[in-house]
Formats: structure tokens, sequence, C-alpha cells
């Protein structure tokens, strides 16, 4: 029997305009321009720097609310056309056929759950926010990561406070996205993950967001599942990508205390097809809003379906995660002649990848934490992470208790230069590829001696700094085999 023609998308909402709700529809309002998009969200500053204006010389949309490679490009092309960004959500929603959900979902930090599952307000009340608005039948699509059975309490809510007579299908399409490569993700994405009730209705809103994709993506790169298995196939793919790091950082621990190395050890390993090459470099610690959250949510799940063993299996990739980050801070300590009071350490990158400024779990937070307990200075450089930003990080609330305090140990710099001068150590948080060019020679001149460098992400050459003059440490690598005066 013929399939039922899928009758084609023409409006598209998307309520929250963050890290994955802004790229992912600017890119859909790129390659679908038959399709109005509007991106809607409550906070109006981070709408106003959508909207902003381009630099007057440059014309480059420099404002924007998020940094990705590309992405002021597809914005500027795009915005004005069929591209939107606007705080009247009422009106985006009620306008549609289809709303993307790309709201937070952060890890609860009070009540039951506190400290590990997701708090779904900010997706309820979008979900009431669709039914008290919508005079017209709508697809829904979960852009968020949501726990597993998300879709459920949202078809009731629906159900219970929409006009009668109106009809919501309820998809997951999970975003897989990384951040720093958000563009490239998206126009060229390993798959697309869509998730719908077994139903004659769910399999036809399912084929209509399959064919919003079918613009750009390969209609065979288009993976359709019931919802439960997609939702959570997200969860899955975090937990065992971030499971394939904390592994990886196990095996540096073991590399410097044997030396071997990490990264001769990886491309060992990953030259196996089955184990691959991928996601397999030792750091000072992954970061970024996802991992850390989608575990901790996996945790949960897993302790709330009584499943206490599979919890503990998953807890453990956090552990060694934060494992990987006091490791490191210990070994910049211990380095130092056990103690870095009053001395300054330059923090080079503050991100928690290259090509973003976002610093959402940032391992860098956690090493300055560290650094300012033992009461060192901390100088800190990142080429794209605002200074507001940072200052935000190192004072959160219930983190630090005396903002003057962090204020008289830390400094914000605006060049590598000037964050290693009179230091006694530098500590390479973030893979920024400027890190790997430095004036290593300049920066050695300027620094107190003995001068060390401490490559958390293993980008620089040790064999070089040492030429200069430099102690180094790279993570992962044994001191005995690589300088014998420090074994
Ligand atoms: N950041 C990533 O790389 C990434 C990748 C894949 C999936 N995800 C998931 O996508 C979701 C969104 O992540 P993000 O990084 O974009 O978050 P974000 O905090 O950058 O953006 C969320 C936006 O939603 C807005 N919002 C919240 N409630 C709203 C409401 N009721 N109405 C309108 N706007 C509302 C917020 O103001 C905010 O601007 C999360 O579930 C996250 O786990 C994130
Ligand atoms: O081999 C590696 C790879 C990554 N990292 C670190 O791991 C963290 C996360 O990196 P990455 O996964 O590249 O960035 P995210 O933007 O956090 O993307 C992850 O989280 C997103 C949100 O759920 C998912 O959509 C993506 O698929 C998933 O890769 C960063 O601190 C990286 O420096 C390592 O230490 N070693």
């Amino acid at each position: 029997m013929a399939e039922e023609q899928a009758p084609p998308v023409r409006r598209i909402c998307c309520i929250g305009a963050g890290y994955v709700g802004g790229p992912t529809c600017s890119v859909i309002a790129l390659n679908c321009p038959d399709i109005t998009v509007h991106i809607a969200d409550i906070n109006a500053a981070r709408i106003a720097a959508w909207n902003s204006d381009p630099d007057p010389v440059t014309g480059e949309l420099v404002n924007l609310p998020v940094y990705e490679p590309g992405l002021a490009e597809v914005v500027k092309k795009c915005r004005g056309r069929n591209l939107f960004f606007t705080t009247d959500i009422e009106k985006a929603i009620e306008e549609a056929d289809l709303v993307f959900v790309s709201v937070n979902t952060p890890t609860k930090k009070s009540g039951m759950g506190k400290g590990f599952a997701a708090d779904l307000h900010y997706v309820e009340a979008s979900t009431r926010l669709i039914a008290s608005v919508s005079s017209s039948s709508k697809i829904i699509v979960e852009k968020s990561t949501v726990p597993c059975r998300t879709a459920a309490s949202m078809r009731t809510i629906l159900e219970a406070n929409a006009r009668p007579g109106l009809h919501f299908d309820i998809l997951s399409n999970p975003e897989f996205l990384a951040e720093g490569t958000a563009v490239q993700d998206l126009q060229n994405p390993d798959r697309v993950l869509i998730g719908s009730l077994k139903t004659k209705e769910g399999e036809l809103a399912a084929r209509r967001l399959k064919d919003v994709y079918a613009h750009w993506v390969p209609r065979e790169k288009v993976y359709t599942t019931g919802l439960w298995s997609s939702e959570l196939s997200k969860l899955a793919a975090n937990a065992l990508l971030a499971q394939r790091i904390s592994s990886i950082n196990a095996m540096a621990a073991i590399c410097e205390a044997t030396g071997a190395d990490v990264q001769e050890v990886a491309h060992a390993c990953g030259l196996d097809k089955r184990i691959g090459p991928n996601f397999l470099k030792a750091s000072v610690g992954f970061g970024g809003s996802c991992f850390q959250k989608d575990i901790l949510n996996l945790v949960y799940l897993s302790e709330s379906l009584n499943l206490p063993q599979v919890a503990d299996y998953w807890k453990q990739v956090i552990t060694m995660n934060e494992y990987s980050k006091s490791r490191f801070a210990q070994k910049v300590v211990s380095t130092l002649f056990n103690t870095i009071t009053a001395k300054k350490v330059a923090v080079l990158g503050f991100a928690f990848k290259k090509n973003t400024g976002d610093t959402r779990e940032s391992a860098a937070i956690s090493l300055c934490r560290y650094f300012r307990q033992e009461n060192a200075f901390v100088a800190i450089y990142d080429p794209k992470v605002p200074e507001a930003q940072i200052w935000l990080d190192l004072t959160e609330p219930g983190v630090v208790d005396d903002t003057k305090q962090v204020k008289e140990q830390v400094t914000i710099h605006k060049s590598v230069q000037s964050a290693c001068k009179d230091a006694e150590a530098v500590v390479i948080a973030t893979e920024w590829d400027e890190f790997k060019t430095l004036d290593w020679e300049a920066i050695y001149a300027s620094m107190k001696k003995p001068a060390f460098v401490f490559d958390g992400r293993a980008i620089v050459d040790p064999k070089k700094l040492r030429q200069v003059g430099f102690k180094v440490h790279t993570v992962g690598q044994g001191p005995e085999i690589v300088d014998p005066i420090w074994a």
C-alpha cells in the first residue's frame, strides 16, 4: 500500500535560542528556503544579540550570543529572509506547524534527584505554553536532551490542556552536534535520529520531519526508531563518548607512572577497527554542558529503575573525570616543589574545548579552583571567553564565598605573553590552535626560573620546549622516559 502523502512543513518555531536552538534552526533555514523559521526565547538580551547589527567596518556579525565557526555567515544569509529571532514566543508557536523544544535541561540543584536528575521545568513550561496558545494541530519535537519517556509526560500535558479537537504528534529528535564544529556537524551529520510512536499518525509526523532534513541530508542517514529508543540513544551516545575519554585518561595515569606514552597507546589501540581512533585524546578531563549532566541523568534513571549496578557503572565515568582534573592539579603542585603559595600560574584557555566561547563545566574552572585553594595567583588567557564570563564562573554562588578574594588572586589577560609574564608555570587547559605556535622563547624569557609548562592537552612539542629551557609535563607521558632528570 502506498504511504500516505506527508504534507510539507512550512513554518517552524524553535523554543530556545541557545547553543542548540540557534545553530540548528539557522542551518534548517539555510537549507530550506521554502520554510519560515522563528527562533524564540524568553531571554530578551539573547534575542537582541541574535538580531545584532553587523560590524560597520567588516560587515561581519560579531555579536551573536553563540560563537561557532561559520555560524555568523549562515545567520547573515538567512536572517530577515526566512529566519527570524523573536521574544514573541506565543505568536511563533501559534503560527508554526512544527515546534522544536530546545530549552535547557540542567541537572537539578535541589529537591528530589538533586545533583543527578534533569530539571525538566523548562520543557514542561514550553509544553504548557504550546497547549495554551495553539489553535491548530502541530508536531512537537523534543530537541532538548531528556530522560527516557519524557515524551509521554509532554503528551499528557498537551492532551489535558489543549483546545478540544487539536492533535499533537510528539517526536524525539535529539541533537548530536558538538560545540566548536556545530555548523559542520549540522550540515553533514553522521545521522539524524527521529523517534516516534509506531502509530499511523506518529509515523506520518516522523516522515514530515524527515522531509525537512531531506532538503540537505541523504535520506539513508535519517534513522527512525521508537520514541523511547530515540530518547535513550542520546544519553547512551554521550555516555559512551565520555566513557572513552575517562578510559584513556585512566590509561594516562598508568602511562605517567610507567613511562609509557598515552598518545602511542591510544594510536596503537585506535588502529583496531573495532576500537577506532576517535575520542581517545587524553586530557586534563572532559568538560562541556552535556557529558556530565547526561551521565548523571542516566545514573538517576538507572537508580529509579532499581538498577543500582548500572548506576554505579556509569557513575565511575564521572569519578574518573574528577580524578583526572585533581591528579593534574596535584602534579602542578608537587612539581613546583610542593607549594604554589604566592606563585603565579598562567592558565592558557578557559573554554571547555577549542573553537567555542562556552565554559560550562570547563576543566579550567576546576583547575583554577585548585590553584586558588593552594593560594596561588592565577593569570588566565582565553581568546574567546568574555572576561565577565570568567568572573562569573570563578565566583559562582555556592562555589566560592569570597568574591573579593577571587579578585585578589585572579587576573584576566588579553594576551598569552601578559598572562605568562613572571609566572612560574604555564598550564595549557584548552587546546586552542594558537597555543601550538606561540613564541615560547619570548614566554620563557619573561618567566621565573625554573619555568614549567604543564600541557593538559598534549598539543605542544615537549622536545622543542625543553630545548628552549622549560621543564615540561605532558598529560599521559611518563617523565622517566622523556626527561630522565625528573625520574
Ligand atoms: N550545547 C550543546 O552542545 C548541546 C548539544 C546537544 C544537545 N544539547 C541539549 O539541548 C538542550 C539545550 O541546550 P543549550 O546548550 O542550547 O542550552 P542553552 O542554555 O544555551 O539554551 C536554552 C535556551 O532556552 C531558553 N528557554 C528556557 N525556557 C524557555 C521557555 N519556556 N521559553 C523560551 N525559551 C526558553 C533559555 O532562555 C536559553 O536561551 C539541552 O537539553 C542540552 O542538553 C546541547
Ligand atoms: O578525545 C577527546 C575528545 C573530547 N575531549 C573533551 O571532551 C569534552 C567534550 O568534547 P566534545 O564532545 O567534542 O564537545 P561537546 O560539545 O560537549 O559535544 C558532546 O556533547 C554534545 C551535547 O550532548 C553532543 O551533542 C555531542 O555529540 C558530544 O560530542 C571537551 O572538554 C573535550 O576537550 C577529550 O578530552 N578527549
